[in-house]
């Protein structure tokens, strides 16, 4: 399977000003909607992962779910959810962060992972990185270790990959929008 980034890339349209003022919205709904593309999408993650020796797969809500179940199901590994302040059951840990616009706090379950443990934290893209950093600490909370981000897009000029970086937490995206 041969990725074709720039048929990936057409099917991202911007949507000027959502959800607010200023913000270049980067819609990755059509590649769900795409048969072709979100198995060309899932099937270049497996490529990459498939001989990788991580132990669990971190979803982000909620477009990370779509994408990282796929992997984690193709891969067979372990699926971790990380949520929206007040969705999950269970003892939670809990950490606020900024996106590109919005406040928001991400939870996940209490000791679903350890020492032991090596995560690949997915979720669609990366704007800020406010999101997959707070994913990282509360990974980080529980000791377990990060084996890296992966996401769809990544938006260089918002520096999230470049704070990832700075955060010594390997980094990989299929395409990017300069
Ligand atoms: O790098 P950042 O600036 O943190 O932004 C990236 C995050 O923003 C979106 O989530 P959002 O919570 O807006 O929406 P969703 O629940 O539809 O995924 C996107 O799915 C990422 O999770
Ligand atoms: N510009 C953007 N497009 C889509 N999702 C985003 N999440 C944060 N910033 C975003």
């Amino acid at each position: 399977m041969i990725f074709d980034e720039f048929a990936i890339k057409s099917l991202i349209t911007p949507i000027n000003d959502f959800p607010k003022a200023g913000v270049v919205f980067r819609d990755i709904t059509p590649v769900f909607q795409s048969p072709k593309a979100f198995r060309m999408v899932v099937d270049s993650f497996v490529q990459r992962y498939i001989d990788s020796d991580f132990t669990h797969i971190g979803a982000i809500e909620a477009r990370g779910f779509v994408l990282a179940s796929a992997v984690a199901y193709a891969l067979n590994k372990p699926l971790i959810l990380f949520r929206k302040q007040g969705k999950l059951p269970a003892k939670v840990l809990t950490e606020a962060y900024d996106t590109e616009y919005e406040q928001s706090v991400l939870e996940v379950e209490a000791g679903c992972l350890n020492a032991e443990h090596k995560v690949l934290l997915m979720d669609d893209i990366i704007a800020s990185g406010g999101t997959f950093l707070a994913a990282a600490r509360l990974i980080r909370q529980m000791g377990a270790n990060i084996y890296e981000v992966a996401a769809i897009v990544d938006l260089p000029e918002l520096n999230g990959s470049r704070l990832l970086q700075d955060a010594r937490i390997p980094t990989f995206t299929l395409t990017a929008f300069a």
